[in-house]
């Protein structure tokens, strides 16, 4: 378990996390979600004990990360998958970590096998690609065995494979029962990998909620006709219906049987009448929309 209260870091003028309070739930992945520069790396650092809050507490089980007496065996961490000495091997650069947190070298031999790293143990980790750092990094986190895990960004440079590779392994973290925390912009991805999301734009809480409770609320059906003026007495008769596109109609909360009851009753030609599953980005972009600082004009 994760628990951030009132989590406030400043930096000079830049409020980069503002008052952030969330618990991040044993038993599932969780995705943290939010736009460039929103504060999701500045919330992980501070968990880590990386960072200090200029106010609040990031508490890793109920303690400050400090506070851990064997950090790696309670939380592990992908934050930047190239900070890794260039000249050592992908073995040493994990035995000197076994051995700083007091962990026996056959844990650096499984977890090693376990990221798919066994043939490149005793290669460079500078010879690497972004992809086998990746692996690496995440070789890293999963060193102690920790019941809290956290991947900032993890399938950056990862191949289909790779990418599918990491949605297995986190899923299976978290039936372990451990906490996984997940970073990442790519929502088709957080869409098949969260169960839960908690959603931050300018360092400031915007969800914290479900995946699917997210994804129903912008369920309906899309009705779509070549008669303009039929749409318009449909739309008349159903209170959820917005007009999304020129001969279309989007209706929340009603069945796709009541819709074509009531076409074929006002007699309206109806081209197209189908259940629409709101995408995860489109949810995304909606909760966001305002939050997004670094963006380009539309
Ligand atoms: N060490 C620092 N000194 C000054 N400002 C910082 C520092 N670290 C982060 N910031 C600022 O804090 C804000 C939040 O940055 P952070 O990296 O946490 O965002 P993020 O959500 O991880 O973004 P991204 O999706 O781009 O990785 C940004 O405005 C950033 O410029």
């Amino acid at each position: 378990m994760i628990t951030l209260r009132d989590l406030t870091k400043r930096y000079g003028d830049v409020t980069a996390v503002d008052g952030l309070s969330a618990r991040i739930e044993p038993g599932r992945v969780t995705g943290f979600l939010g736009p460039n520069g929103a504060g999701k790396s500045t919330t992980m650092r501070m968990i880590l004990g990386l960072d200090a809050p200029t106010r609040g507490s990031a508490l890793v089980g109920g303690r400050p990360y400090r506070e851990l007496r064997w950090p790696l065996r309670e939380v592990g961490a992908l934050l930047d998958a190239r900070a890794v000495h260039p000249g050592r091997s992908a073995r040493n650069h994990l035995l000197a970590l076994a051995r700083a947190g007091g962990l026996p070298a056959a844990r650096v031999t499984e977890v090693l096998e376990t990221v798919g790293l066994g043939k490149a143990a005793h290669r460079r980790a500078g010879t690497f690609s972004l992809g086998m750092s990746q692996r690496l990094g995440i070789a890293a986190a999963l060193l102690g065995d920790p019941p809290v895990l956290l991947f900032d960004e993890p399938v950056n440079g990862l191949d289909p494979d790779g990418v599918r590779w990491i949605r297995t392994l986190m899923r299976s973290l978290a039936a372990e029962g451990r906490t996984v925390l997940l970073s990442s912009h790519l929502m088709s991805e957080m869409q098949l990998t969260a169960d839960h999301l908690v959603v931050v734009g300018r360092g400031r809480l915007l969800a914290d909620t479900t995946v699917a409770a997210l994804v129903a609320d912008g369920r309906g059906v899309r009705v779509t006709s070549p008669d303009d003026a039929g749409l318009a007495a449909l739309a008349d008769r159903l209170p959820g219906a917005r007009r999304t596109a020129p001969g279309t109609l989007h209706v929340a909360d009603a069945s796709v049987e009541r819709i074509g009851d009531l076409a074929y009753e006002l007699g309206v030609r109806l081209h197209g009448l189908a259940v629409e599953e709101a995408s995860l980005e489109q949810k995304y972009m909606e909760l966001t929309g305002d939050s997004v600082e670094y963006g380009v004009p539309a």
